[in-house]
């Protein structure tokens, strides 16, 4: 059995002014390992979640530990050891890819020899290579999104969140952002990450969420929660099945 990296206790979030939670005494373990999906409707509190985790806002009550490190007491030891690719892009646009990534590297305290072998090898991973010093301005939003991703796996994070990671993507950036998770996972990087596109996670994730108003509805390897779900042959039915067919504008 393997152990527990992430645990969530009764983790509840309501931002200023709001009159509802947008995280709601929710709990959740995540195993060391995993490729771990949360979805569910806009609005459900996914982003919320991971932001909370990542540490960019505070929660209003509960707790959580990642790792063994209690948010409350090991805030900063937590922050090295996570990675965070977040959905907006975090790249200084007149920085060429390689002037970018040595700047995010030197910030996790990583140089030399090492830094420019892990940029290197990364860039030639995702196709970005010969593009290495082209200004971020002149990239695509495929491209743009997969620099991204290097910047927040530099440190090698043992935990890495990612904010709807292949939004907005054509198939060919999808897949080989896809294929990089998938490497980053074997070489022992736990990931956690949000996505609306269904066929994705299912292919994807070891383990499901399912959120809806701030709240775990059904959690599970993907095929065991097609399975218990009446009528379901895919993620999409059991998403469909539990969330409804209503539109979530707000
Ligand atoms: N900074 C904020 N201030 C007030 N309310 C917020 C803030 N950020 C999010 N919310 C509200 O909290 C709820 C959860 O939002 P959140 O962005 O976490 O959902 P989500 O599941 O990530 O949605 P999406 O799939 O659209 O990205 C929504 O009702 C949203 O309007």
């Amino acid at each position: 059995m393997s152990s527990t990296i992430i645990e969530i206790q009764s983790l509840s979030k309501k931002y200023k002014d709001a009159d509802f939670f947008s995280v709601d005494d929710l709990s959740l373990s995540v195993k060391k390992g995993e490729i771990f999906g949360l979805l569910g409707p806009n609005g459900a509190g996914k982003t919320t979640l991971i932001s909370m985790l990542c540490g960019l806002i505070k929660p209003t009550s509960g707790s959580f530990t990642i790792d063994g490190l209690s948010y409350k007491n090991d805030a900063k030891a937590i922050k090295k050891i996570i990675g965070v690719v977040p959905q907006e892009y975090a790249l200084y646009p007149t920085l060429t890819a390689y002037e970018n990534l040595m700047y995010f590297g030197s910030m996790y305290g990583l140089k030399g020899k090492d830094l420019k072998q892990r940029i290197n090898d990364s860039l030639d991973f995702l196709g970005l290579l010969k593009f290495a010093d082209k200004q971020i301005e002149t990239f695509s939003g495929g491209m743009k999104r997969r620099v991204n991703l290097i910047a927040g796996l530099l440190h090698e994070p043992a935990v890495l969140f990612l904010d709807e990671p292949t939004v907005g993507v054509d198939v060919q950036s999808r897949n080989v952002i896809i294929d990089y998770l998938k490497q980053i996972n074997q070489r022992g990087t736990t990931i956690i990450y949000t996505s609306h596109h269904l066929a994705e996670a299912q292919d994807l994730c070891s383990t499901i969420a399912i959120i809806d108003t701030g709240k775990v509805i059904i959690k599970g390897a993907p095929g065991e929660i097609i399975d218990v779900t009446h009528n379901a042959h895919s993620l999409e039915d059991v998403f469909l099945s539990l969330t409804g067919n209503e539109l979530r504008d707000e």
